[in-house]
């Protein structure tokens, strides 16, 4: 059985790593949309922008609404690839794209450790996913995000940066070959720099940033201390225009870096 696309976004992720080129992905969470044709009207426009990923997920999805919401995507998403984000075994779709295959290895909770994952992948597997393997770290400054509270675990500070360094490093050690720091959506406070800057020093992977990007300085201090991609939803779901400013942002750093 082969999975979708050759690894189309494997590829992605691991040419912005590769290059220095930075990627944005907007973050659909289903929960918050007043209906599933919502982008239809409102962003036709992305398929022809700069945008690199759109993730799909929730923490706690109350609504049957996903795979609607999926399919909905995949109509305006033109060549952008759709990846599931899963805050649990119930968010799979066959119409998706791809998979980030989490593990929540900065908590405790074997639920959110194996438990979703195990349900999970047989599902997955039929339905011919491309699996990202991804190593998942909840980094927090205070308040409490929807995804600690849902998973009930602890996430690292962001004051120590050698948890998180040594937390990533295990996941490198069991296989993983994606990470991603999450502030959890909508966090006061994103993950720091010096966060981000000693996982980097320890992980030649893609590393992937989100929680709490809200404004253009914020986005310039994550992609500077050296996150490859960026996940924003809270902020979009706002104000729809702010993906159009971080779109021409990334252009502006990335515009050196244009080589072909
Ligand atoms: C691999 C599979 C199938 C499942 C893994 C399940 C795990 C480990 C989930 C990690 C914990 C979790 C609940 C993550 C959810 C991440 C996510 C998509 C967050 C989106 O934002 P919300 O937390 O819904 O934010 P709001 O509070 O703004 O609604
Ligand atoms: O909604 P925001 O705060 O942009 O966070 C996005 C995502 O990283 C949350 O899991
Ligand atoms: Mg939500």
């Amino acid at each position: 059985m082969t999975p979708k696309s050759n690894k189309r976004v494997g590829k992605i992720l691991n040419d912005f790593h590769r290059s220095g080129r930075k990627g944005l992905a907007w973050l659909v969470d289903p929960d918050k949309l007043k209906n599933s044709v919502f982008f239809e009207d409102e962003f036709t426009w992305i398929k022809d922008s700069q945008l690199d990923l759109i993730f799909v997920g929730g923490s706690q999805l109350n609504r049957d609404n996903f795979r609607e919401v999926v399919i909905s995507l995949k109509k305006i998403a033109g060549e952008i690839p759709v990846v599931i984000f899963p805050g649990s075994q119930m968010q799979l779709a066959e119409e998706a794209d791809a998979i980030l295959f989490i593990s929540l290895i900065s908590g405790r909770n074997p639920e959110y450790l194996i438990g979703h994952q195990v349900l999970a992948a047989p599902i997955v597997k039929k339905m011919k996913l491309e699996v990202l393997p991804t190593a998942y770290m909840l980094v927090n400054g205070g308040e409490i995000t929807s995804v600690q509270y849902i998973s009930q675990t602890t996430p690292l500070p962001n004051s120590k940066p050698n948890l998180a360094k040594a937390t990533a490093l295990a996941g490198l050690y069991l296989g993983m070959k994606y990470f991603f720091l999450d502030a959890g959506s909508g966090a006061k406070s994103p993950v720091c720099a010096e966060v981000i800057r000693s996982v980097k020093e320890d992980i030649n992977n893609p590393i992937i940033v989100g929680g709490g990007l809200d404004s253009l300085e914020k986005v310039k201090i994550a992609f500077e201390s050296g996150a490859d991609l960026l996940v924003i939803g809270n902020a979009i779901e706002k104000d729809p225009s702010f993906l159009a400013e971080v779109l021409n942002f990334k252009e502006l750093l990335n515009l050196p870096l244009n080589v072909n």
